[in-house]
Formats: structure tokens, sequence, C-alpha cells
């Protein structure tokens, strides 16, 4: 198969699809890689790396989406990208549709199959595409929420860590799976006060035997979150139903009772953010400010640390890519029912019940698009 990967062009996104080592496996099996020139530099790696491994650098993003069965990538594509696609070439990226109608209708449109890593499952209920980013974004969600607290960029003038004689910051995080647990604890690691909200009780014990020294843990009814927002520094939105619209945790209403200044880090942002008031941010312009409350809401954050977060990325969708490109879509996913949960878009057709839900968009089921 002729697997393409051209260069991310949301903003400031400098993570690639395929690192020099992905397309080195993809080339043993046999496939032809093709790289747009320059789309690895903003992770570290030159147009030299690809070649020297066997892949052929074209010059645009064009000449990738002409000439590739397979896109292989990281964002969501854009709207000049949607119009590159295909009838039957597959689309292998992060594309979080429930939010984003024009995404939606663009992609069924192109006729083509278009597989999202953050619905690929594994066998112990997680999301292994999405989870090394979660690991990156929960990292990074108290350094950002951390410098959005200083006073000059909006925020109460809090030290995460406070100083003897003088209290931490108390960091609220709600939804304690992967991005919840990196952030809690980063933020304890910097010294601030911890409590982790989830409505799961069995993810709720399993934190509370990893890190019941670290942080505490609260089950997340309405109640006690709006207790616990409305005493915070920091809160950081780190809830997912997969695939779905994020449920609003915070409305409008509820900034009034918070402190000035207080800092809301909405990660879950890429599935439409689960603070009323969110709407997506860049890293070029990360903060806004609500009824004296900053917002922090950066779609992509892992792209902030390139590097890192391609080959972090690239270790986890590397078995499905070269499944993909070894067997085409169909008997892919026919043969592993973690990659078929990843199929959102086939010829048409949307096949993720979720996303159907959320926009009122008619569903097809998968198993009807993979026996047809
Ligand atoms: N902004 C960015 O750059 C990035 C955003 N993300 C997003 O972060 C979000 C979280 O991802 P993960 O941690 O990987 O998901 P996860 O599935 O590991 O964890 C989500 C947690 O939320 C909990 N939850 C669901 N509904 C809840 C509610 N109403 N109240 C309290 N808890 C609730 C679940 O029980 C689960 O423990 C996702 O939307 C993901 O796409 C991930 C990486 C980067
Ligand atoms: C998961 C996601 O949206 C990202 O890594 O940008
Ligand atoms: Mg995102």
């Amino acid at each position: 198969m002729k697997i393409g990967c051209p260069t991310e062009i949301k903003a400031q996104e400098f993570r690639v699809g395929m690192t020099p080592d992905a397309a080195a496996e993809a080339i043993a099996h046999g496939h032809e890689v093709l790289i747009q020139k320059g789309a690895g530099v903003g992770a570290g790696f030159e147009d030299s790396d690809y070649e020297a491994q066997g892949a052929r650098i074209v010059d645009t993003a064009e000449a990738v989406f002409d000439e590739a069965e397979m896109i292989v990538k990281v964002k969501e594509p854009q709207a000049s990208e949607r119009k590159m696609l295909s009838e039957g070439q597959i689309l292998f990226t992060y594309l979080h549709l429930a939010p984003d109608r024009a995404q939606t209708e663009d992609l069924i449109a192109s006729g083509a199959t278009c597989i999202a890593y953050e619905t690929v499952t594994d066998a112990k209920g997680g999301l292994p595409l999405l989870a090394p980013m979660s690991e990156v974004a929960g990292k990074l969600a108290p350094q950002m929420g951390a410098w959005t607290l200083q006073k000059a960029n909006g925020g109460r003038g809090v030290l995460m860590g406070g100083v003897p004689g003088v209290f931490p910051a108390r960091v609220v995080v709600i939804g304690g799976g992967t991005v919840g647990q990196n952030a809690a604890v980063v933020a304890q690691g910097m010294g601030a006060d911890v409590v982790v909200l989830d409505r799961s009780l069995p993810r709720l014990r399993q934190l509370d035997d990893l890190y019941k020294d670290r942080f505490k843990t609260i089950y997340a009814s309405k109640a006690a979150t709006a207790e616990l927002v409305a005493e915070a520094d920091m809160v950081i939105g780190a809830v997912l139903v997969p695939g779905a619209a994020a449920p609003k945790l915070v409305s409008r209403e509820q900034l009034s009772g918070m402190k000035p200044g207080a800092v809301l880090v909405d990660v879950a942002i890429d599935q439409g953010g689960c603070f009323e008031t969110s709407k997506a941010t860049t890293h070029q312009d990360p903060v806004y400010e609500v009824d004296g409350v900053m917002h922090y809401c950066v779609a992509n954050m892992p792209g902030a640390v390139a590097r890192t977060s391609t080959m972090a990325l690239n270790n986890a969708t590397m078995p499905f890519m070269l499944a993909l490109a070894d067997k085409g879509w169909k008997t892919a996913c026919a043969d592993d029912p973690h990659l078929k949960a990843g199929l959102n878009v086939h010829a048409g057709k949307l096949t993720y019940a979720a996303v159907g839900e959320a926009l009122g968009i008619d569903v097809t089921p998968v198993d009807e698009v993979i026996n047809a």
C-alpha cells in the first residue's frame, strides 16, 4: 500500500503522523511511504532521516493526498485537507467528530474511510491511541495552569507549592482517567493540594490505592463538584465519554461563585469542553477571561512538546497502521474489534453511534459496512 504523511497545518501543531522509525517498519512490510517535505522538522526529524529509511519525500500536501491510499496524520483534517480526500482513501488520525459538524459532514461527503485514533479501544476498556497524548496533556495541564495563575497572565497570583506559612494552590481535577491521573500527580509534585473527582467508583478505588498519600479522591456528584470548584485556585477538566460530546460540568453561573483569577484548564476541549464557557484556543493565544475566571482551552496541547508527543503517539499507532496497510481496512477491522471501534466514517456513511447522537446524523452499524 502507498502510505502518505502530510505536514500538519493546524495552528502551532508541530507533531507528525509518522516518525522515520514508523516509515521504516512500513517499508519493511513491503509498503511505500510518501512524506511531505519538511513534515517531521517540527518534531526534530529531517527529510534525510526519512530518506535514509527508504521513504520518498514529495513537495506538497496535494502530492501526498493524490497518490497515497492511506493518509496517516495527527490532528483532525482541516477544511483544506478535507477537500483533498478521495473516495476509497483511508484516513487514520484524531478526528473528534462529536463537537465538529462541519468536519463530520465533509468526511461523509468525501467517500473516504476515516478511522479515529481516539475511539480505538483495547482489551482492558482503555483507549490506547488516546492514552499517550492524554499522558502528555495531563502532565502539561498543571504546568500551563500554573503559568496562567501568575498575576501578569491574568491569574490569581497563587504559587502552586505555596511557601512555609502560606497555603499551596488548591487544584481540583474533574475526571480521573489518563489525563486526570497524570495531571494530579504533576500538580501534587509541584506542591499543590489536589483533589480528583470521578463518577467511576472502581476508578476512584484504583487511584486511592495508588496515590492516597498524594491526593484525595471524591465522587463527582453535582454538589461536591460545585463546592470544590468554588474553593479552587485551578480546575482541570479531564472527563471523557468516548466519542461523545463532553458533559458540561461547570456552568457560567458558577463562575461568579469562584475566586477571581482562578484558572480553568479544559483538556476535554477537543470533545467540546466540559465547562459551559469553554471555547477552543490555540498555543498562540491560549488564554481568555470570562467573569473574572481565566480559561486555558488548547485543543492540541501535546503539540507543545512535539518531539515527545510524536514518538509517544507513533509507539501506539504503529501496530494499527501496519495492520491497516497489510490487510486493508476491511480485513484489519474484521480481525480486530478494537480497531473496528475506531471506524467513524466509511463511504458516505457515519458509523459511530455517539457522534450520530451528538449531531443528529443517521448512523450505519459498523458491521453492516464491513460485511457489505
Ligand atoms: N486538549 C488536548 O490537547 C487533549 C485532550 N485530551 C482529551 O482529554 C479528555 C480526557 O481523556 P482521557 O483522560 O484519556 O480519558 P479517560 O477515558 O482515560 O478518562 C475520562 C474519565 O472521565 C470520567 N468521567 C466521565 N464522565 C464524568 C463525569 N460526568 N464526572 C466525572 N468524571 C467523569 C470517566 O469515569 C473517566 O475516568 C478527552 O476528551 C481527551 O480527548 C486528550 C489529550 C490531549
Ligand atoms: C488527543 C488530541 O486531541 C491531541 O493529541 O491533540
Ligand atoms: Mg485535540
